[in-house]
Formats: structure tokens, sequence, C-alpha cells
């Protein structure tokens, strides 16, 4: 073997790797990175500290976590702390109903591939509560997050058919776990733009537009809808669900339902995909669907336990059978998170004794989202040259800015978008690091950036101050 040469090569590597692209941790991270450790060496900058504003990881920002789900996990990791005067008997009943239906009755022993029998079964008990329909144990999977579980469906469509590629309908803007995804699986995408100046409807005229595009060249098979939507935030009317799942139905579509922000609800109510279906009866309710929860999001914004489920509506037996195996591979999503999943498919209520701090904390997780949105949404659309639909749901801002041409100019010679060109602007003038919009998709010629909004309130009045700052200063130089 000729050591000097790589067996390995960018150019017999898997060609689809070379395309994943995901901006929410991309080169402007890195460079956030840099800027922080430049600080640390003590490098003067224009600001003394770096502002993650690019991930939707809300303990990263500061919110503390549940209590009684820490109390439960700790309880399941240390069954010794059932002695302890400290912890609630909610808790401990909690943990020891878990562990009954682990093996040998310990975390450290896997659980089933599709997860713990207790956790699908407080799921299923979930849903069934959530949206009025009986649901089934059996229909639910477990996953580490619902990226793990996106791309386990998403998978299935990674087939040509009769010589055409396969293609997903998705939004635009989108999450691009879904864009990363379908590269790497050599999946076509057919992105349909969501209606920024109508608060990001959905419009079925353009999922229309979209499919005929799309089915020119490949097989249009399942269509995705992130709702309550990110990086966009808007919160679907059940109207506009009932288009969408029309349009499904008409287009032989799978519908691949996002809801992991149901929990993050600021001014709108959220119906998921499932119910509606139900409302509508046959032959909408007959279809099949898709739909994930993660407990990365919501009130228990559990990211690091990586804990989610999919539902998996009416999935022809064969296909069932085919996506179980797959999952096998991978032995068992972690059975800590699986803990976590079942405190948050069923909190403490109303008489428990961790009730009272149970209740109280995430009503504050609740009034910090609604707050700062308002304020996010007050304060952007103060900016001369900004633009920001009302927040919704989820946790993020994505205002859209007037880039005067002389700064496209100046982004085009450097050989950036223009979106780059001021988001790396904006990242070494102020500190503040966001995800520009070219990462999740914009209209040609609108430009955006996507902001977590879950900061510190000083925090989060220092970044909004310091970005109208640094427009106005842009704006000088190249109006
Ligand atoms: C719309 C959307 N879907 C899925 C995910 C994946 O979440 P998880 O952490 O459960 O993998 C995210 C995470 O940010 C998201 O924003």
């Amino acid at each position: 073997m000729n050591l000097n040469k790589k067996c390995i090569t960018s150019d017999n590597v898997n060609q689809n790797l070379l395309n994943v692209k995901y901006a929410v941790r991309g080169p402007l991270a890195e460079r956030a990175t840099q800027l922080e450790r430049e600080l640390d060496k003590g490098i003067r900058k224009p600001f003394d500290c770096v502002v993650r504003a690019n991930i939707g990881d809300c303990q990263a920002l500061g919110q503390k976590p549940i209590t009684f789900i820490r109390q439960v996990v700790a309880l399941a990791a240390c069954p010794q702390l059932m002695s302890s005067p400290d912890i609630p008997d909610d808790a401990k009943e909690r943990a020891r109903k878990i562990l009954a239906d682990c093996t040998r009755g310990t975390v450290g022993a896997c659980s089933p591939p599709a997860g713990l029998s207790v956790v699908r079964r407080q799921v299923a008990a979930y849903l069934t509560a959530r949206d009025g329909v009986p649901a089934s144990p059996d229909d639910i999977l477990l996953g580490a997050g619902a990226s793990d579980l996106i791309k386990a469906v998403l998978t299935l469509f990674a087939q040509d058919i009769d010589g055409k590629p396969s293609a997903v309908m998705i939004p635009i803007p989108q999450y691009p776990l879904f864009s990363g995804t379908l590269s790497e699986l050599g999946v076509q995408q057919a992105g349909y733009y969501l209606d920024e100046d109508n608060r990001w409807a959905l419009q079925t005229e353009e999922l229309a537009r979209s499919w005929r595009q799309a089915s020119q060249t490949a097989h249009v098979r399942a269509l995705v809808v992130i709702n309550p939507g990110n990086p966009t935030g808007q919160v679907l009317s059940r109207e506009n669900i009932q288009e969408v799942i029309k349009f499904a139905y008409e287009h032989d579509l799978f519908l691949i339902a996002d809801e992991v922000y149901q929990e993050n609800i600021i001014s709108k109510p959220f119906h998921s995909f499932k119910k509606v279906m139900f409302e509508m009866g046959p032959p909408y309710s007959q279809m099949e669907l898709a739909s994930f929860v993660t407990c990365s999001k919501g009130w228990a914004a559990e990211s690091g336990m990586r804990a989610a489920y999919v539902e998996l509506l009416r999935l022809q037996p064969a296909v069932d059978t085919a996506l179980r195996a797959a999952r096998t591979i991978l032995q068992c999503p972690s059975v800590l998170g699986q803990c976590v999943l079942h405190c948050v498919m069923s909190p403490p209520t109303p008489g428990s004794a961790s009730y009272p701090q149970f209740i109280k904390e995430r009503s504050d997780i609740h009034r910090t989202l609604c707050e700062r949105a308002a304020v996010a949404y007050e304060a952007f659309n103060s900016i001369p040259g900004y633009f920001c639909n009302p927040i919704e749901g989820s946790m993020f801002a994505y205002p859209r800015i007037d880039v005067p041409e002389r700064a496209q100019q100046a982004a085009r010679d450097a050989g950036v978008t223009p979106d780059e060109f001021y988001c790396i602007r904006l990242l070494e003038e102020t500190g503040i690091c966001v995800v520009l919009g070219s990462g999740f998709g914009q209209l040609p010629g609108s430009f955006h950036f996507r902001t977590t909004i879950m900061h510190s309130p000083d925090e989060f009045q220092h970044m909004l101050h310091s970005i109208a700052k640094f427009h106005q200063h842009f704006l000088d130089q190249y109006s």
C-alpha cells in the first residue's frame, strides 16, 4: 500500500456527502468559536463576548431544566437515591415504573429498538388525549432526537422508480435537517416557498407549482410540513392544514409533519395534522402520515438527552417491517432519554407533590418565550429596512433585511452572498452569531437571518440594541 495515497478521497467518497450543508453550525458558527478563543487570549475586539444566537438549544442559552425530569433521570440512573428524603414521592414512583420495564431494572441495558413499552404506551396516551383519536403504542417509534427519526423516514424515499429519481417537497425556508438529509440520501428536493407577505402561510397554488416543476424530472413522493415553522415561526391555521392534506391526497403524497415546536406556542392555537385529518374524515383520515415530537424543544428543552418519537400511521406492513429492521441495527435510543420522554408525555398533575414546582417552572418558561417573541417582533420592525412577521410559535425570529445595492455589489466582489456578507459583518463587529437566510432558503433577491429569541433579558436587549446600531452603521456605509 502506498501510504501517500489515500484509500478514500473526495473523488471516490460517497458524493452525496459532499453536498451536505447545515448552516446552523456552519462556517459562521466556526468563526464565532474562533472569536471566542481570540477574546480568551486577550485579543481586542469591538465587543466583550460572542452571543450565540444561531442554535435553538434553550439550555445552552441558560434555561434551567425542569426539576421533575432531572429527578426522575437521576433516580433511574442511580436507584440508590430512592432513599433520599429530598426527592418527592411522585418522582420516585415514576422512576420505579420506568425501571420496572427495563431489562433487569437498569437503564444500562438496551431497550427494544422501538423503545420501552412503558414509554410508547405513555406517548400513545398523550396522543389520544391531544387528538381525541385513539393512538396505538404499536405505531410509535422512539429515537435519538427527531433528527434521527426524520432521517429514518426520509430514507424510505431514497429509491429511483423506473429510472426516475424520487423527490420530497420541503418548505422554503426550511430547517436544514431536511435539505441536508435529502442531499445525503441522494433524494431530490422540491422546494415550495412559504408566503412571507401572508405570515408565512402555505399556499396550495405554490405547492402545485413546486409539484409540477419537480414532476418533470422526478417522482414526487412526500410532502414535508414544519408546523410551527422553523425558522419562520408561523403556526398554520386549521383551514391551511386542511388544504395541505387535500393537496397531499390529490397528489398521492406521503405526509411528513414535523411538529417538534407544538409546545412552543405563543399566539395561535396548534392543530396537529393527525387531528385535522381525522376531523376531515375519510378518505383523508385513511392517509399515511409520519409526525414527530421531540424532548429537545417545548418546555423540556432537553436537547442533550436526544429523545423523540415518531407516530407512523397506516404504513404498508412490509414497509413498516423494513423500517423496523433498519432501526434494529442501531440497537435502541438512549434509555435515559426515554425516561425524559416519559416525563414530557406525562408531567406532574395537580395534587401530586411535584406539581407546584413543575407548573411554576413551566409557566416561567412559557412567559419568557411570549415576552421575547413580542420584544423581538417590535425591535426588528422598528429598524429601518427590517421586516419581521409576528412570531406565533417556535423560538426564532427570521427578519428580512433590505441590503443596499452597494453592499450587494461588495458581497459579489467578496465572492459571498449578500446575507452572508451581512451576517459576517454582524459577527465581526458585534460578536452576534446568527444563521444566514441562505442556510434555510429564501426567495431570490430577499435576505434574512435567523436568530434564537431565548436569551436572558439583558443579553437579549443588548443583542437587539447592537443589531440596530450595526444596521445603521451598515446603511451609512453602503447606502
Ligand atoms: C424543525 C425541527 N425539526 C427537527 C429538529 C430536530 O430536533 P432533535 O433535537 O430532536 O433532533 C429540529 C431541531 O432544531 C427542528 O428545529
